[in-house]
């Protein structure tokens, strides 16, 4: 099955996007309740903000792992060598965050984490009841009061022709959270590995969102929903000129949610940010 788009207001919205999501890992949603001019106004003022020198009074706290990630310093994805052609800004409520870039940021992340409550709902009233009878607690409220819900600002530069062999935007990856949440960007080269191991781009109509499956859940759901490798590809010709600016919201349970007999929520990111070179 391929991603499928789907109206957020249809009446069969929530049983289309979660069979999309069973069986793709992702769903894109048109018709949405995020407001498409909040989105534009974050891709254009954190641009200028990746475009200043204010950007290094941010530095990333690696204790803390909130702040402005270099290129120098960005992740590695798991299984891969070289680092990924990208610098981004960890927004946390309780972290640190430009004064001008505030009030948009924290309107969004409060819209996108009601959104992903909602979203979960549905990703619950869809689990076959074999599967949903091992979720702990219901998977709206893990990420309820969460410290950990996290929202990334992406920049990927503009292409010198002098990257590093091999070296790519955003390499193949599972994301670690429960859900995540990601507006169309405002260039396209998002990729997902589908189950033929081919890559397929994802949608990325302006103004929709992508919402996609992390291994978190994929831990609580015994796989049933799957987390897909995603990955972001250099472009080719005019496109290299360009930034490109993304704006994920990954969704974190609660430290103390029990994922799994394996897992709870705390040690299994512990495991993987160490796994990713950003943690010591
Ligand atoms: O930039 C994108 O479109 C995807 C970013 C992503 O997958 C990530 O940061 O985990
Ligand atoms: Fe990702």
């Amino acid at each position: 099955m391929e991603v499928q788009v789907v109206d957020y207001r249809a009446p069969d919205a929530a049983e289309r996007f979660t069979r999309s999501l069973h069986e793709t890992g992702f769903g894109v949603l048109k018709n949405h309740p995020i407001p498409q001019d909040l989105v534009e106004r974050i891709y254009a003022t954190w641009l200028d903000f990746f475009n200043s020198e204010q950007k290094h009074d941010f530095a990333f706290s690696k204790e803390k792992q909130d702040g402005y990630f270099s290129t120098a310093i960005s992740e590695t994805a798991k299984g891969f060598t070289q680092k990924d052609i990208k610098e981004y800004f960890h927004i946390y409520p309780w972290g640190r965050i430009p004064e001008q870039l505030k009030a948009d940021a924290m309107d969004y992340y409060q819209r996108a984490n009601a959104l992903a409550q909602e979203l979960l709902g549905w990703v619950e009233r869809y689990t076959p009841p074999e599967i949903a009878k091992n979720y702990r607690e219901p998977l709206s409220n893990m990420i309820k009061d969460s410290t950990g819900t996290l929202l990334r600002v992406l920049r990927y530069p503009p292409l010198t022709g002098n990257e590093p062999a091999g070296a790519v935007r955003a390499a193949a990856h599972g994301d670690i959270n429960l859900l995540t949440i990601l507006p169309a960007a405002n260039e396209p080269g998002l990729q997902i590995k589908g189950t033929d191991n081919q890559w397929r781009d994802v949608p990325c109509d302006f103004g929709t969102l992508a919402i996609n499956i992390g291994d978190m859940l994929q831990e609580a759901s015994q796989g049933y929903y799957p987390s897909t490798l995603h990955q972001v590809l250099n472009p080719v010709g005019e496109g290299a000129k360009r930034s490109r600016v993304s704006l994920p919201l990954f969704l974190h349970p609660r430290n103390d949610v029990v994922l799994s007999d394996r897992y709870t929520a705390g040690a299994y990111l512990e495991e993987r940010l160490r796994e990713l070179g950003v943690k010591s």
